[in-house]
């Protein structure tokens, strides 16, 4: 697979005015600068190869916008380098542009007083998209994303679900080489977010267009990302796929138990932590225990059987911890592989 993306050492400060403080202090300001440098990036590698689809994830504040804004040419590098499909983005604009669909789930690209159809029609227009080529994608878009009931609707009436279909639709009408979509599920119900998946998925999966998602969404990566950038404070913090982002942080395992009630008082007894030595007994109510214990140290065989012993166990089951947990606890304990 041919790189479509490569970053390398990318770097990107933004510096801004520190005011002095007190009397006078804005007639100082004029003459004494000095400046806040905030490292929003901070020499950032990866690449994505041609047709690949990438979640580009990190908390607020990460870096991920600033990334996304130098590979669309928005945003010129402090230092490093971005090359989209051998294009410099902040040097070759307007090419790298035509080659490109963006999607900020916060805002939309369309008119807000045409009906959606004579938006499409003038992105169409903009990028030259011959009208056979353009029928052909309408035709499609309209199909994958249901957007019949209200394509002759202003943009400004249509419900937020039906306005991202409708950003989505307007960010491929010319076929972009690479989309990057931001946020592209933020606010949407849950059948919207599944029709929205299933567009990126197809698309993803006819192979043409490259892709990277950032999203806080984790069940969007679940379902569509067989490769997950993670950065925090402008860093790669890990790149791969899920199952190895949950092996490098997720050591831990639960075995969730459910206990029989006592026939005479109707309640279930509680297990003693002294049964289950070495692991931790996150909860129990009501006859549902959730044990937790590190995989690596303890052998869940072992911490069964205790249990089996000792208790009347109507169930058990062991359960991994799933990607939300898994990056909930990157992000709040800043873990490093
Ligand atoms: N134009 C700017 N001027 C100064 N600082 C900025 C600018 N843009 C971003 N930053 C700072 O750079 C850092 C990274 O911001 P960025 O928007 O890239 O994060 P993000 O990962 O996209 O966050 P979120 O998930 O909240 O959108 C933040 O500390 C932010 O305040």
């Amino acid at each position: 697979m041919s790189a479509m993306i490569s970053v390398d050492g990318l770097v990107k400060e933004f510096r801004k005015v520190r005011p002095h403080e007190g009397r006078l202090g804005a007639v100082r300001t004029l003459f004494t600068r000095h400046h806040d440098v905030t490292r929003a990036v901070d020499g950032v590698s990866f690449s994505v190869g041609e047709g690949e689809l990438v979640g580009y994830l990190g908390p607020n504040g990460a870096g991920k916008s600033t990334t996304i804004k130098m590979m669309t040419g928005i945003v010129m590098p402090t230092r490093g380098s971005v090359r989209i499909s051998g294009l410099d983005p902040w040097r070759d604009r307007s090419r790298n542009a035509a080659r490109m669909g963006v999607v900020f789930g916060q805002r939309t690209q369309l008119w807000w007083d045409l009906p959606l159809r004579e938006s499409f029609r003038l992105v169409g227009a903009i990028y030259g998209v011959s009208p056979a080529d353009y029928r052909e994608s309408l035709a499609r878009f309209v199909d994958l994303l249901d957007l019949g009931e209200f394509l002759d609707r202003p943009v400004r009436q249509l419900s937020l679900g039906q306005r991202m279909r409708g950003d989505l639709a307007a960010a491929m009408l010319h076929r972009p080489r690479v989309v990057y979509l931001d946020e592209p599920t933020i606010g949407l119900d849950v059948v919207a977010k599944d029709r929205m998946r299933a567009f990126v998925e197809e698309t993803a999966r006819a192979g043409a267009t490259t892709i990277v998602l950032t999203t806080h969404d984790l069940a969007d990566v679940e379902r569509l990302c067989p490769r997950v950038i993670l950065i925090d404070h402008g860093r790669v913090l890990y790149d791969g796929d899920v199952r190895g982002l949950k092996a490098a942080y997720a050591t831990h395992r639960e075995l969730v138990v459910h206990l029989a009630p006592d026939e005479r008082t109707g309640r279930a007894p509680a297990i003693s932590p002294g049964d289950v030595l070495g692991a931790e007994i996150v909860s129990q109510e009501q006859g549902l225990v959730r044990i937790r214990f590190e995989a690596s140290r303890i052998a869940v065989q072992h911490l069964i059987d205790s249990v089996n012993r000792n208790y009347p166990v109507r169930d058990l089951s062991i359960v991994e911890p799933d990607l939300e947990g898994v990056v909930r606890r990157i992000y709040s304990e800043g873990l490093t592989p």
